[in-house]
């Protein structure tokens, strides 16, 4: 059984302890978790204890790291995982993140990769709501690649962004235009996909992103486009909620142990 630990028990985390119960992680063992809101993980680690599992609720990463888990999943923000990232790396834990929009920053990125190799650790990037990374690199590997993303959200998930004002309860509008770099920053923790799709394919400081508010639109749609001198490739995402970026870290950590990888 290899060690797992989970930082961040919102929504997400709670997918992954779920399919941990219902048996979909046979190779995992989930022995600690950490949530800076500390009920919320107190929640996992009574949830696992109920069908059996014992889960350690730490108050600090070092308690977490203690454990010597061999995988942590990260399901907290981009802020999490710019504090997370090194430490895990250098205690021996490889990591499964959903706050990719932390690797925008290329010096960080730089200095993960590093540690993880002269670790012999790794950073799984979880496909979240998006997908065909696959594809994405492989286009990006034959050359002269451009890409673009466009994200379809209503009004309501932007509540609380700069962006947010009542007129888009009733008007579409591009909300946003630029690079996923400079989307990342405006919405820390709401286009990690961006990111992540730029990571696999031409850089965060040249994939175009797009914005486009809908009145009434409930879920998010993500569209990556890929063209190089052959190819051209639509990865074309709709979900109703973001529990496909739950089940993305559940269907890496099958990858991760299984004989045949996807
Ligand atoms: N790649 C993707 O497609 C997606 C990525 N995400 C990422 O996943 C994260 C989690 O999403 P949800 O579960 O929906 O959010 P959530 O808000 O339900 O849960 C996040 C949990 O992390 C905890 N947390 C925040 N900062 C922390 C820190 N520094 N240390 C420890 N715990 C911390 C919060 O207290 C909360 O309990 C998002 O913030 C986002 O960065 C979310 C959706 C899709
Ligand atoms: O809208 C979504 O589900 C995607 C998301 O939050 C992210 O990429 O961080």
């Amino acid at each position: 059984m290899e060690k797992l630990v989970i930082v961040g028990c919102g929504k997400l985390a709670n997918i992954v302890a779920d399919a941990i119960i219902n048996g979909l992680l046979p190779e995992y063992d989930l022995v600690g978790v950490c949530s800076r809101t500390l009920s919320k993980a107190e929640s996992i680690a009574e949830k696992m204890r109920k069908h059996g599992k014992e889960c350690a609720v730490c108050e600090s990463l070092d308690s977490l790291l203690a454990l010597k888990p061999a995988y942590l999943v990260e399901a907290a923000s981009p802020a999490a995982m710019r504090e997370l990232a090194l430490p895990a790396l250098e205690n021996g834990t490889s990591i499964v993140t959903l706050s990719i929009g932390a690797l925008a920053d290329n010096e960080f990125c730089e200095q993960i990769k590093s540690t993880a190799k002269a670790h012999g650790t790794r950073i799984y990037i979880a496909s979240g709501a998006t997908g065909g990374f696959d594809v994405l690199r492989t286009a990006a590997l034959m050359g002269n690649a451009s890409a673009r993303f466009f994200n379809e959200k209503g009004p309501d998930a932007l509540r609380g962004t700069a962006v947010y004002d009542e007129t888009l309860q009733t008007e579409q509008r591009t909300v946003f235009t630029g690079t996923a770099d400079e989307a990342i920053k405006m919405f820390p923790t709401k286009v990690n996909v961006t990111v992540a799709a730029s990571l696999a394919s031409v850089g965060a400081d040249k994939m175009q992103v797009t914005m486009q508010s809908t009145p009434g639109f409930k879920g998010d749609t993500q569209r990556v486009e890929i063209k190089n001198n052959q190819v051209h490739a639509v990865i074309d995402v709709y979900s109703a909620t973001s529990e496909i970026a739950g089940w993305s870290v559940v269907n890496t950590l099958q990858n991760i142990m299984s004989p045949i990888v996807f």
